[in-house]
């Protein structure tokens, strides 16, 4: 019997769960459950699932198969649950009980309204990674020259930083009491405008810091990569973004081996697996971005803080051919969260129009997480060859020479086809 109030556990499958040692315990018929998503969401997850299912039935045969469970956030949470309820209680029990899940996008508001659902998400699961791979595909138009070369990791800190939205808006009696504070016991002078400026705080400690970079440089050891790059804006923010930078390396040397290279700041160590080197060095955020542009070879796995990350995404994700095929997930040490990289797109909500590429390839990672290579694997290799075929959303039509248009479900069918 179901404990929730409005999911409903559907009649078959079973829960993935986890070993002392956080591997995964798959069973052959799991529960997985899903956030259909504002806006686009509507459209593209239904795609998902039915691409996810073509599959893992070709790849199975009938001997594996998700049973999907719906939960809720965002507007539907709200028809469902009321008009106030945003983001279940049971929602987050169901997404940690059930240890691997994927969503659509969720809107927040700019300026005013809800924080966003995606942080609280984030931050109530503890999914401290926001991993982000950003890798090309053969045939998609891109705007730079050698989009080949794109082939990086992101790290991106996701449960603190500026992100993490503790701030109040101008006026407010709390950034009033706040700015007292800092300019009667705190020494500062130097706020420009202390009667009308809102406040934020960024946190961004070494607990923080160390599981993040601590990930990426084990990600860039099992997948034989060879550099790790700390992006951060440190020469400015010193504690905060300075931090991230040293106690990255200081991580990199007291656990991993990693020797200073003329005296550091870079260093690097043996890829205990490979014997090759791994080259752990940092970049300031500006400087990174036109690296990434004018030399991006020279990077692979990135680690960055929350803020950069998310910029840095959907730069990179621009050099490959768009958020409309870019990953990622959300993982704590147990618990991931797989989610597309773009929100919800809200001028083409329900018009059927924009490419599911981004949740589908999220759901390809999630298969790979659960060790169902094969399935994912066909997943990728369908995107490839449906991309070649130049049948493909509006996005990649209207950069493409020779495109012929397809809608969101209709290129769904064309990756299935490909199958
Ligand atoms: N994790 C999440 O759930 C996220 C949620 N959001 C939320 O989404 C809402 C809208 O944000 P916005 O800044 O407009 O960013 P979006 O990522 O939603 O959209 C920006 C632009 O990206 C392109 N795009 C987005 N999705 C797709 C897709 N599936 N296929 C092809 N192209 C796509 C479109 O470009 P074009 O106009 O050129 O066609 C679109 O106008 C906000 O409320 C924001 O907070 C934002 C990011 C992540
Ligand atoms: O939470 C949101 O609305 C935006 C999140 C976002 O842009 C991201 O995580 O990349
Ligand atoms: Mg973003």
């Amino acid at each position: 019997m179901s404990s929730f109030q409005h999911i409903q556990v559907p009649a078959q499958g079973s829960k993935i769960t986890v070993n002392a040692d956080m591997s995964l315990v798959v069973p052959d018929e799991p529960v997985i459950p899903f956030i259909e998503g504002d806006g686009t969401g509507v459209d593209i997850t239904p795609v998902m699932i039915k691409v996810v299912d073509a599959a893992v039935a070709k790849a199975y045969d009938g001997r594996r198969r998700i049973h999907w469970m719906e939960v809720y956030a965002g507007e539907k949470a709200t028809r469902v649950y009321g008009p106030d309820v945003w983001l279940p209680e049971e929602t987050l029990v169901a997404l940690k009980d059930y240890v691997v899940s994927i969503k659509g996008p969720l809107t927040t508001p700019v300026g005013g309204g809800i924080r966003s659902l995606n942080v609280a998400l984030r931050q109530e699961l503890d999914l401290y990674v926001c991993l982000r791979p950003v890798q090309y595909f053969r045939g998609v138009p891109s705007p730079v020259k050698a989009p080949e070369k794109v082939n990086m990791v992101i790290f991106r800190e996701n449960s603190e930083d500026i992100y993490a939205g503790i701030e109040w808006p101008a006026r407010s009696e709390q950034a009033q009491k706040l700015i007292r504070f800092l300019q009667g016991e705190m020494g500062v002078t130097k706020i420009r405008f202390p009667q009308t400026s809102g406040v934020g705080v960024k946190p961004v400690s070494v607990e923080g810091t160390e599981r993040l970079v601590r990930k990426a440089i084990q990600y860039a050891i099992d997948n034989d990569k060879p550099n790790v790059t700390l992006v951060h804006k440190g020469n400015i923010m010193k504690y905060t973004e300075g931090g991230f930078r040293d106690w990255g390396y200081a991580l990199a040397q007291r656990e991993f081996g990693a020797e200073p290279i003329d005296g550091g700041p870079w260093c690097k160590f043996r890829n205990p697996k490979t014997g090759k080197d791994i080259v752990v060095k940092d970049a300031i955020a500006d400087a990174f971005l036109q690296q990434i542009l004018l030399r991006p070879a020279e990077y692979s796995v990135i680690a960055t803080l929350n803020l950069n990350g998310d910029y840095i995404s959907d730069a990179l994700a621009a050099q490959v051919g768009g958020i409309g095929i870019a990953p990622g997930a959300n993982m704590s040490d147990s618990v991931a969260c797989f989610e597309a990289t773009h929100g919800t797109a809200p001028k083409y909500a329900g018009k059927d129009y924009v490419n599911p590429g981004s949740e589908i390839l999220s759901a390809e990672m999630m298969l790979r997480h659960m060790g169902w290579v094969e399935a994912a694997d066909l997943i990728l290799s369908a995107m490839e060859k449906a991309i070649l075929s130049k049948r493909v959303t509006y996005d990649f039509a209207r950069l493409m020479e020779g495109a012929k248009q397809v809608s969101c479900s209709g290129f769904g069918q064309v990756m299935i086809d490909h199958m």
